[in-house]
């Protein structure tokens, strides 16, 4: 590894399910591609943490189990030491996992019942083949005590410890091997909070102690705020904002990341922004949003240059859009005295007539056609009418003075800061179909963290 290589370079990471199709699907042999992570870059350094942090389903556990190859990446690269992961052999790839280690959300279902803990952290040393008989027992002891377990509780089942002690024998069996990285698959979500933050300490403890880099994933930003020197957010499979704490907090400039953050109960308090809601639930990764996936739920999307405007006029077109797209509109709830027409304008806060006429020409036009149930002409309508870079281009991760962000209100070819393009999503080819569920995994860590899957 030379001097400015990192520990770990992921590349273009891609990661695609073939997704369950229906019958009908399957006997025109139509598949369809869960699109999990689509082109996701990123660095770790020796002894540092990046928190991976976003909605549940945005792919960040697709992310930690590719890196470790518990799932076969679909196309990118994973650089550990300098090393490509994604074209090691099976017995190499056994060697790498002394190296890298992963820790799972629930360590219940992730550490076998019916062995004690003797033999769940002893597994990966004897796989490894680490140590002889006569130094085994004490090097388990010595872990037990290290992740501030009592020693003489070895010969103990998983079932006698309460969820915070087992999260420390996860810890523990991930260490036998002396690893330089660990993927932490939110190792905390499940535990109560008062557990949760002896559980971070006893993580921040051991980077300091041994060196030990963390690829640390969690769907909750105050989580990793503290543990992290750099933070990715993302965002149906891609990155929306990479930057240190700093950076992305002081203040947040992703619209992402401003809505994230401000769903924290008791928000940064240097951090003064109004709360911001987001609409709708995240979309399917199957069929993404063009342009910018977040756009359909975006509070800042760049108005078309050829109309004029309110933000809230505009802000409300766009969710009309979102909702006709997604055939969301329950028109027999809207339907009373008035026409139905006027109700749906009401119903959306569109302003009647809006201030530009041809935007009030096209808008009133969909309104026709969403009375009359034609919610995809209404889409196309608005979008072909509408269009803007948040719709029709994929925004690039751009240097900026506040990290690299995702996001057309950053790029000086629309309408925002000054920046240098870096990156794109990562090409390559698609598809290979998932092997198999979380359960599955977690019954392989057993054998990844000892090498023997
Ligand atoms: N084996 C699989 N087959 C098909 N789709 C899958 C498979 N595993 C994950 N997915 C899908 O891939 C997407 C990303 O899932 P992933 O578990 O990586 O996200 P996540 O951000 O870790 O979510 P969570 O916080 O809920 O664990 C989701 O839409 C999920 O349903």
């Amino acid at each position: 590894m030379s001097g400015d290589e990192p520990l770990l370079r992921v590349e273009g990471l891609e990661k695609y399910y073939e997704s369950e199709t229906d019958f009908i699907d399957r006997l025109f042999g139509r598949r369809k591609e869960v699109k999990a992570v689509d082109g996701v870059s990123f660095e770790i350094r020796e002894g540092e943490t990046l928190g991976l942090v976003g909605e549940s389903g945005c792919g960040k556990s697709s992310i930690g189990r590719s890196i470790l190859r518990l799932r076969e990446p679909t196309a990118g690269s994973v650089y550990f030491k300098g090393r490509d992961v994604t074209a090691l052999s099976d017995g190499e790839l056994r060697d790498l996992r002394k190296e890298m280690q992963i820790i799972f959300q629930n360590p219940r279902s992730s550490l076998n019942p019916r062995l004690t803990v003797n033999d769940i952290i002893g597994e990966a040393l004897d796989i490894h083949g680490l140590e002889d008989d006569t130094t085994r027992d004490a090097r388990i002891k010595e872990l037990l005590e290290r992740v501030g377990l009592n020693a003489s509780h070895a010969n103990r089942y998983p079932h006698e410890f309460s969820g915070g002690q087992l999260q420390r024998i996860g810890i523990a069996r991930a260490l036998a091997v002396d690893p330089d990285f660990i993927v932490c698959d939110e190792p905390v979500s499940a535990l109560d909070v008062s557990v949760q933050a002896q559980i971070l300490n006893l993580l921040e403890d051991l980077q300091e102690e041994l060196g030990i880099a963390y690829l640390f994933i969690a769907h909750d930003l105050s989580v990793v705020e503290h543990i992290s020197d750099q933070i990715a957010v993302m965002y149906l499979g891609t990155i929306a904002e990479i930057g240190t704490p700093e950076e992305l907090f002081e203040p947040p400039q992703h619209p992402y990341t401003e809505a994230l953050l401000s769903a924290i109960p008791e928000p940064d308090p240097l951090w003064e922004g109004d709360r911001v809601l987001l609409e709708g639930s995240v979309p399917s990764p199957i069929d993404p949003p063009s342009g910018c996936t977040f756009h359909t739920r975006c509070p800042r999307v760049i108005p078309p240059a050829d109309y004029d405007f309110e933000q809230e006029e505009w802000h409300a077109v766009m969710s009309l859009r979102h909702r006709a797209r997604e055939g969301d509109i329950a028109l027999a709830a809207l339907d009373d005295e008035d026409s139905l027409p006027a109700t749906i304008r009401e119903e959306f806060d569109i302003p009647s007539p809006l201030s530009d006429p041809a935007a009030e020409n096209a808008v009133g036009e969909a309104i026709e056609a969403i009375a009359a149930e034609r919610f995809a002409d209404a889409a196309e309508l608005l979008n072909e009418t509408f269009e803007t870079p948040c719709t029709t281009d994929e925004p690039a991760l751009r240097r900026t003075d506040a990290g690299r962000i995702a996001c057309h209100l950053f790029d000086p070819d629309y309408a925002g800061e000054p920046g240098d393009a870096e990156e794109a999503g990562g090409g390559g080819e698609a598809g290979d179909s998932g092997a198999g569920s979380t359960a599955d995994d977690e019954a392989v860590a057993g054998s990844a963290a000892s090498g023997g899957d």
